[in-house]
């Protein structure tokens, strides 16, 4: 376990995302090495479906065996399972729909005509969740999970100063009157995204840099959810130029950390 929070700043978007692509693909293939099989919680968000669409054009996108990649999410918009705003939808379209997958290990958030109401869904990806939990842990075995920040300094459905960002028992919540259109949502909880081995935060563009800066200065987690962020082995922030317009500049150097470490781990 280490408290490191890494910085790395890329010129722009585009030379981001290509970063990030190459990290998950390289770490995928290490993992199902290992493992043999490897599971990936997705998210929603602009930078988020850049590196899914920089994932779909790489050349070495075919040398992972994606059919032993697990795909969940962090959280969902409440909209019909066909609406473009679905989290679920823009992720098969930029990624999943070109790769070979198993259906089996796919778990999508049930979409607003699938379920009886919204905190039925948030029960029925609850279950799922714990379904696929070993023992006592919270969550499935999540190898990457990504993540985007809103320029109100969200994660997933998490938003400040609400009471899903301090729910801390339940696996999955249902957010309403979200600050954010669309307002309803369903979301992953904050132990649940802490349960990943390792949490590659991906923020791009102007809009983030004073949240950025705010959680590198130490802000309050439930002034900005991103400040309670940390995965197990491993949390990346994977930044662009613009977003990193208000980190100190000590902190962004390659070698620099976001807070100091209590071990070092080279996973
Ligand atoms: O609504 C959402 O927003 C955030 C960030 O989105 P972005 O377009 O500003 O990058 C995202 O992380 C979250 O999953 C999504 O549902």
């Amino acid at each position: 376990m280490t408290s490191e929070r890494r910085v790395l700043v890329h010129p722009d978007g585009e030379s981001l995302a290509g970063t990030v692509a190459a990290r998950v693909i390289t770490k995928l293939i290490d993992v199902i090495e290992q493992e043999g099989d490897a599971s990936l919680q997705l998210t929603g968000g602009t930078m988020a479906m850049t590196v899914l669409d920089a994932i779909r054009r790489s050349p070495a996108r075919d040398s992972v065996d994606w059919s032993a990649v697990s795909f969940w999410w962090t959280d969902e918009r409440w909209v019909p399972s066909d609406s473009e705003e679905r989290n679920e939808r823009q992720a098969r379209e930029a990624l999943l729909d070109h790769i070979r997958i198993d259906e089996e290990k796919v778990h999508p958030f049930p979409a607003s005509d699938q379920a009886k109401d919204i905190e039925a869904a948030a029960e029925a990806y609850a279950a799922e969740l714990a379904a696929h939990t070993p023992g006592n842990a919270i969550a499935p075995r999540f190898d990457i999970t990504f993540l985007g920040v809103g320029s109100d300094g969200h994660v997933a459905g998490l938003f400040p100063n609400t009471t899903g960002i301090r729910e801390k028992s339940r696996r999955v919540i249902a957010v309403q009157n979200a600050p954010k259109p669309p307002p309803d949502r369903l979301s992953v909880t904050l132990p649940v995204l802490n349960s990943s081995q390792r949490i590659f935060i991906v923020l791009g563009g102007p809009d983030k840099a004073s949240v950025l800066g705010l959680a590198l200065a130490g802000a309050s987690v439930e002034e900005v959810p991103l400040s309670g962020v940390l995965g197990v082995r491993r949390t990346v922030l994977f930044v662009d130029a613009a977003a990193a317009a208000e980190v100190p500049e000590n902190l962004i150097a390659p070698q620099s950390y976001w807070t100091s470490a209590d071990s070092v781990d080279a996973h």
